[in-house]
């Protein structure tokens, strides 16, 4: 009934790569956090370090992307135990949703609570600058209206339900949480909040189609975070996300401005400290069981 493509891993499998992980490490981590490209260097904050290499790890996809180092680092930031995916996988990497996903399902089975995940994206809000961060409040799935979603085939009720709420997609709790970090730490004038847009990639887009994702109501545009969002959510952990406007998309055919990857690591590297700091004083905020 369900194409081979569509069965991902099953419970056991993911279960056996999240014991392999436990067996090697100490640390039991609360929070899991996935770096966009460029940002690996949040995996860098990380203290007494242990860190694997994709291609170790049973089970494991290869990161592909250049800004994508392709490491799994446990540690701890300030004191809270961590895990860190120094590199994630996209749809355009041809991996199929299910496998780009798979270290969601992973990081709840090794016991985390809440995903910080952070990602590259354009800019499609005129009011926004290169280097701004944007607060993902809602998004939009572009690539499910089209039947692609990484739920899709049997559902196993041991990571959630059928049919799950995406309305709460976004934990609000901790949304407000970096919003008043964010202010604290001075960052007031760069702190947006906005509507994400996934797109299939690896092309970027044509100026009709920015001026079309703009209308919808997107802020911003990228390659991914709301695949790994949804399977986030469905087994039932809280999801944090922002984007770091890396590039402005064209909207204009008088510009002369031409997106492209290297413009994209540049400003990650340029914001790089505000980001690290912003997502490490959340860590030690975020609140568990309780929540905040
Ligand atoms: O979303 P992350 O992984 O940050 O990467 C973004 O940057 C790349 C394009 O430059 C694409 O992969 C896009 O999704
Ligand atoms: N699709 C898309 N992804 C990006 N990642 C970083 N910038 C962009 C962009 O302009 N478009």
């Amino acid at each position: 009934m369900y194409p081979e493509t569509h069965t991902g891993y099953s419970y056991e499998e993911c279960r056996a790569t999240a014991d392999w992980l436990l067996a090697q490490t100490a640390v039991r981590p609360l929070v899991g956090i996935v770096c966009g490209s460029g940002m690996g260097g949040l995996a860098d904050t990380l203290k007494d370090q242990v860190a694997f290499n994709y291609k170790d790890i049973p089970n494991f996809p290869q990161s592909t992307v250049h800004g994508h180092a392709g490491q799994l680092v446990f540690g701890t930031l300030k004191g809270s135990p961590c895990v860190c995916m120094q590199g994630r996988f996209h749809l355009y990497e041809g991996y199929p949703m299910q496998k780009i996903t798979l270290p969601m399902r992973i990081f709840k089975l090794l016991g985390v609570q809440t995903v910080i995940l952070t990602n590259a994206a354009g800019g499609l809000n005129e009011d926004f600058k290169v280097g701004d961060i944007m607060i993902i409040k809602d998004h939009l799935n572009m690539p499910g209206f089209a039947g692609n979603n990484p739920l899709i085939g049997p559902n196993d009720e041991r990571f959630g339900v059928r049919f799950p709420c995406m309305s709460d997609a976004y934990d609000r709790e901790l949304q407000q949480l970096a919003m008043d970090i964010g202010n604290e730490l001075g960052y007031g004038d760069f702190l947006r909040e906005g509507v994400y847009c996934v797109l299939g990639g690896p092309s970027f887009e044509t100026i009709a189609e920015c001026r079309m994702l703009h209308k919808l109501g997107a802020d911003a545009v990228g390659m991914s975070t709301v695949h790994e969002v949804i399977v986030a959510r469905h087994c039932g952990m809280r999801v944090f996300a922002l984007s770091l406007i890396t590039n402005q998309t064209v909207m204009d055919y008088d510009s002369e401005e031409k997106a492209n990857h290297e413009e994209v690591l540049e400003t990650g590297k340029s914001r790089a400290e505000q980001l690290e700091r912003l997502v490490s004083t959340m860590v030690t905020r975020i609140g568990h069981n309780n929540y905040c």
